[in-house]
Formats: C-alpha cells, sequence, structure tokens
C-alpha cells in the first residue's frame, strides 16, 4: 500500500522522488520464512532494500544488563529485538528524512499483541482499523501470492519457540478476534480471554501515565 502511495505521489509530483524503504531486520544469519520474505518483496517492488542485522546489538545489551540483573528470559529478550528493530528504522528514517511506517492492525490493538516501543512504535499506522481478515482481503484484491497472506501469523521472537504461531502464545484464534470485532457471536470463554487481554493490554493503547491521568472514571 505505502508502494503504491509512493508511485502515484511520484506520478503527480514530478520534482520529487519519494521513496518507500523496505527494512529487513533478522537476528543472526538466515531467517527460517526467507522463502517467503523474497516472494513479499518480489511482490511489493520495493524503491529500495535494506539489511540490518540486530543480532549483534540485541546480545550486547542482553549482556550488559544481565551484569547487573542476571540472565533477562527468552521471552523478554524477544521484545528486546522487537525494540532494536524499532530503533534501526528511526535511524533510517533520520537519515532520510523518512517516517517510520507500523503494521499494527485491530486484532492484535486490541489483545495487546505487540512490544510496547517496539513494533508498537511508528508513525503512521494504515492498518490500525483493519483486523487480520480484512488485512487478507486487501492482499487478495492487491494480487498478492496467496501462501504469504494464508501462512500461519508468528512474531517469531523466541529462539526457544521458533515460529511460536501468535493463535498458540494468545489463547484464541484469529477468526475468533475478527468475529468478536465485527459483533458476530462467538464463544463465551473466547470472548473473556479477548476481553482479559484487552484489560490487561490497556497501558500499551495509551500515553505514558502522567498527573493528568485520572484512574477513578
Ligand atoms: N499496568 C501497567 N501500566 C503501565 N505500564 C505497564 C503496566 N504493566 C506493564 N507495563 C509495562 O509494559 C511492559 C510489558 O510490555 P511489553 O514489553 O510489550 O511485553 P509483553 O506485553 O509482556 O509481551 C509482548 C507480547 O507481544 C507479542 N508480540 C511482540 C512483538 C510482535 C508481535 C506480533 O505478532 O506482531 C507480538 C510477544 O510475543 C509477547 O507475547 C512492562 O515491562 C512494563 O514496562
Ligand atoms: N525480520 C524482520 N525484519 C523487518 N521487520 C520485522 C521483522 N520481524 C518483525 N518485523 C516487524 O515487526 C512487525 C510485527 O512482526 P510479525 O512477525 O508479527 O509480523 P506481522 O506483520 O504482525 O505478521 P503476522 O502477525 O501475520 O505474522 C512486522 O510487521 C514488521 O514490521
Ligand atoms: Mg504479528
Amino acid at each position: 500500500m505505502c508502494q503504491t502511495a509512493v508511485n502515484e505521489l511520484n506520478e503527480q509530483q514530478k520534482e520529487q522522488t519519494y521513496q518507500f524503504i523496505a527494512v529487513r531486520l533478522p537476528y543472526g544469519g538466515e531467517q527460517a520464512d526467507e522463502e517467503d520474505c523474497i516472494d513479499a518483496l518480489d511482490f511489493i517492488k520495493p524503491s529500495r532494500t535494506v539489511r540490518v542485522n540486530i543480532k549483534a546489538a540485541v546480545d550486547a545489551s542482553e549482556t550488559a544488563v544481565a551484569e547487573e540483573f542476571g540472565v533477562i528470559s527468552d521471552f523478554v529478550k524477544g521484545n528486546t529485538k522487537a525494540r532494536e528493530r524499532m530503533k534501526v528504522q528511526y535511524d533510517i528514517a533520520a537519515a532520510t528524512s523518512g517516517v517510520v511506517i507500523g503494521t499494527d492492525h485491530a486484532a492484535e490493538a486490541v489483545t495487546g499483541f505487540f512490544t510496547k516501543y517496539g513494533d508498537g512504535a511508528a508513525d503512521i499506522l494504515p492498518l490500525y482499523r483493519l483486523n487480520k481478515r480484512q488485512g487478507k482481503s486487501i492482499l487478495k484484491m492487491l494480487g498478492c501470492p496467496e501462501h504469504l497472506y494464508t501462512k500461519v501469523p508468528t512474531a517469531d521472537l523466541e529462539s526457544d519457540k521458533p515460529q511460536l504461531p501468535d493463535e498458540v502464545a494468545l489463547g484464541v484464534s484469529y477468526e475468533a478476534i475478527d468475529d468478536y470485532l465485527e459483533g458476530k457471536e462467538v464463544a463465551e470463554e473466547e470472548a473473556q480471554t479477548i476481553e482479559n487481554l484487552y484489560i490487561k493490554s490497556r497501558h500499551k493503547r495509551k500515553d505514558p501515565v502522567t498527573v493528568f491521568d485520572v484512574w477513578w472514571k
């Protein structure tokens, strides 16, 4: 969608050249779903693609914190990876007078299934009102290869649990979350899980707590 917008802008405004920069941020060498990444880039055809390996930065941070607080868990390290990715994207935005585009969408937003100030941090969130199946519909309409929008969603942040499906981590399916968001009937247990996740992650969807916040309302 961003690449399409950039292409249209460049057609309209002959003087300025806008670009969409696809940023590949692997932790270490090869990604388990490398083929899909190549297919996605082939489909998007970004103005520019860059690759920054986040492993050295993440591991250095882990070692420094461990000196004072002991070994951090693999789960927490997963969030460090997401925050390092955010940091690199802001460095690239600053270097190119760009903005950071985030991929948060309604199904992840309501459940708080993102890293606070990690992948949750961005300047523009074009998908924010869409649920998971609406995102898939857009990809289908745009002619994206089917295997990319039907693949099992995974944050793939934990080294101990590679490719852990989001739905296993969340304890509820995206079908149920999407149905809930569309006001459709879902099982009582599913509604309970979604509502618990929503309440628990409330702090992630607001600015930091200040003296102007009132908690009794
Ligand atoms: N009540 C409260 N009021 C204000 N702040 C509160 C708070 N409770 C925790 N916090 C703060 O929030 C922190 C915890 O939040 P956070 O660091 O985000 O950590 P947390 O929510 O525990 O974990 C992030 C979850 O999102 C998943 N994730 C991450 C990245 C991408 C994707 C994806 O699929 O796209 C999924 C990841 O697998 C994990 O399950 C605490 O350390 C604390 O600093
Ligand atoms: N290796 C990576 N390189 C670049 N960006 C990444 C990488 N891993 C995660 N991200 C960023 O973090 C976001 C969330 O990660 P995640 O892997 O969950 O993707 P997603 O777009 O939410 O897809 P899904 O949840 O369906 O797997 C991505 O959309 C992307 O912006
Ligand atoms: Mg995700």
